[in-house]
């Protein structure tokens, strides 16, 4: 993945990871944000009627490989899975088309984002890291939220911790606009759907967890049988905002199914995987373009510069 030409975009993509390293601190060989994580390896099957949508190769081949992270929200790699900081969880996928080929999908476990674009994030991210927690309405996040009526209902929107990353939905939040074999395209945003169904737990439940237990959890469960998620695409209409994640769809949409992820096994030596991989926010595969939503290219920029800064952190242990 090309790192843009665009200086503004550079320097807002500098500006973002500078203010996550604020607010988590830097921690040298991680992520700064979704820093703790574990990774599976997998299929993926298409469904037979995801090729109407999309000539994406990963849809055209009978099954492809996949690598996915699960990880939890924030910067700091030993955040305890009860915290409520760690939600919303992540999950990111890796379609592996060939040597050195693939096309990912990053997802959370929120159908939405605060923000519509970078600077307005950056603007989120600066309120946070100088906001007083115990008196957030007098602070600089408190007038951030009452000006950005998105933001606030993003932070409202009740996250509660999943009983297993096996049974939680995952949402792409930006839009793509999917291209058939015919030249018909479809603009559409991922819902990742849990083959064992949507299971959270109470607040009081929670705190009684271990600060693993997701992490632990997930593990024991892929061994002792596959893992499933359908991948399905809610469609949107002709008239839908197609390119701001802030702005949901109606539920009416159609869900479109692509396909099936069955996880199968741990990725060996998780941790050095997961300090090199680098997912891409941006497809860049036949078939499935970007929507024109801001979010793309920033995340994109930012992905790869946090990423390059990861691998060339010294090894850990
Ligand atoms: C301007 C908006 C955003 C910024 C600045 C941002 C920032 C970041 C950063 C710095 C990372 C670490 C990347 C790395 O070092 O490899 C990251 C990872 C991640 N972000 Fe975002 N993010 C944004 C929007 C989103 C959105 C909309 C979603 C939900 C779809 C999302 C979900 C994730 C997930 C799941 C990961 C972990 C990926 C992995 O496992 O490597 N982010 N983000």
């Amino acid at each position: 993945m090309p790192l843009p030409n665009d200086e503004k975009l550079l320097a807002l993509s500098h500006d973002l990871i500078q203010q996550f390293d604020a607010i988590f601190g830097e921690h040298p060989g991680f992520r700064p944000a979704h820093a703790k994580g574990t990774m599976f390896t997998g299929t993926f099957t298409p469904s037979p009627g995801a090729a109407t949508l999309t000539r994406a190769p990963h849809i055209a081949r009978s099954s492809t490989p996949v690598t996915v992270r699960f990880s939890n929200s924030t910067g700091v790699p030993l955040i305890p899975d009860n915290d409520p900081n760690a939600n919303p969880r992540g999950m990111a996928i890796r379609f592996n088309l060939a040597a050195h080929v693939h096309t990912d999908i990053v997802s959370h476990s929120s159908d939405g984002f605060p923000t519509h674009t970078g600077q307005e994030f950056l603007e989120l991210l600066r309120a946070i890291a100088t906001s007083d927690v115990t008196n957030i309405p007098a602070s600089p996040l408190g007038a951030f939220l009452a000006s950005h009526p998105a933001a606030l209902a993003y932070v409202q929107t009740p996250k509660p911790a999943p009983v297993s990353f096996a049974t939680e939905t995952y949402y792409g939040v930006t839009a793509f606009r999917f291209i058939n074999a015919d030249g018909a395209s479809r603009f559409g945003r991922y819902r990742i759907v849990p083959a064992a169904g949507n299971q959270h737990l109470d607040d009081a439940v929670v705190a009684s967890k271990g600060p693993d237990y997701l992490f632990d959890e997930i593990k024991s469960r892929i061994g002792s049988g596959p893992v499933e998620y359908k991948i399905l695409v809610q469609l949107a209409n002709d008239g839908d905002t197609v390119d701001d994640a802030t702005i949901h769809w109606p539920e009416d949409r159609t869900l479109l199914e692509l396909g099936t992820i069955a996880l199968t096994a741990p990725v060996a030596d998780s941790d050095h995987e997961q300090k090199q991989i680098i997912f891409d926010p941006i497809p860049r595969i036949e078939g499935i373009e970007p929507s024109g939503d801001p979010l793309l290219e920033v995340r994109a920029a930012v992905y790869l510069i946090s990423g390059r800064r990861r691998r060339a952190a010294p090894e850990a242990g």
